[in-house]
């Protein structure tokens, strides 16, 4: 099985490009379904964010709010410690387990669109890495424009993340979205070549058909002992 890392800053188009993921028929994790997911009323990832932040971050349905938990984040790298820490376990399993189920439905090439998947550590379980880049004065301008926020809120969000030149030095690929979208589905044509590469062999061992073929092995090597032991005993 391959796990394609799917990256970005805030803003820098990596939805984009997981959509034109979907549109050739790959399934994509997204992390940032997966942490809404985990901040639904009354999931363990809730109760332990409503005990660290207090019940003001709440909306009257009891629902978190989510903006307003931003702004306290974006604007604070304390609180932003606390909430990586409270929600990384919770985030980190909800990704595993749609990964295992899309293993155990038979896919061999799974997409995880992690924003902060650098940031969180979670690289080494993925290769290639892909990298959405895009220029910081139109990551700002694309960011203000989509989320119709000031330019220091906008900012702040930027300013939370690893900069996007050092993420660049860390991506086995990188797409440069400072262009048209236009430029940016024909860079991703060529991403599409390396991604749909045959698998490695130890991409295909950790496949499902790989597994089952190990699983095979070792119960037909098993049935082969017994037979032979038999057979030598009968002698
Ligand atoms: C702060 C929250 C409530 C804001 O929710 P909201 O719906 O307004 O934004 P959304 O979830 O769509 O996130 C938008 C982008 O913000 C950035 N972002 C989100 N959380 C963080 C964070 N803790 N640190 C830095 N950037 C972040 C990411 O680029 C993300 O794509 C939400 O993002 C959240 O719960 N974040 C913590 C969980 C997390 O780390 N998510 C990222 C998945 S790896
Ligand atoms: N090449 C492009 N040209 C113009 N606009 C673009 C381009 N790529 C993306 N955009 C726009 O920029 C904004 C950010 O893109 P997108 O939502 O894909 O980023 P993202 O990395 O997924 O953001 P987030 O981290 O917040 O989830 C969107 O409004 C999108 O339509």
């Amino acid at each position: 099985m391959r796990i394609v890392g799917l990256t970005g800053g805030i803003a820098s188009g990596k939805s984009t490009v997981s959509n034109l993921f979907k549109a050739h028929d790959f399934p994509v994790v997204d992390a940032d379904l997966v942490a809404h997911d985990v901040l639904k009323k009354g999931k363990t990832g809730w109760k332990k964010v409503v005990s660290a932040f207090g019940d003001d971050i709440l909306q009257p349905d009891g629902e978190v709010d989510r903006p307003k938990l931003g702004q306290i984040i974006f604007s604070n790298p304390e609180k932003r410690k606390l909430l990586n820490r409270v929600l990384a376990p919770y985030i980190w399993f909800g990704i595993f387990w749609e990964v295992l189920k899309l293993w155990m439905e038979g896919f061999k090439i799974i997409v995880v669109d992690v924003p902060l998947l650098f940031e969180a550590k979670m690289d080494k379980w993925t290769k290639p890495i892909v990298l959405v880049w895009v220029d910081s004065e139109t990551q700002l301008q694309r960011l203000m424009l989509r989320d119709s926020t000031s330019e220091d809120d906008a900012q702040n969000k930027i300013n939370a993340q690893m900069s996007l030149d050092l993420k660049k030095t860390k991506a086995d690929l990188v797409i440069d979205n400072t262009g048209s979208l236009k430029d940016l589905r024909e860079q991703f044509r060529s991403i599409l070549v390396i991604v749909t590469k045959p698998l490695t062999w130890t991409e295909f061992g950790f496949s499902r058909r790989g597994v089952a073929l190990f699983l095979l092995s070792i119960v037909v090597g098993v049935l082969m002992y017994f037979q032979r032991s038999l057979y030598t005993s009968s002698l």
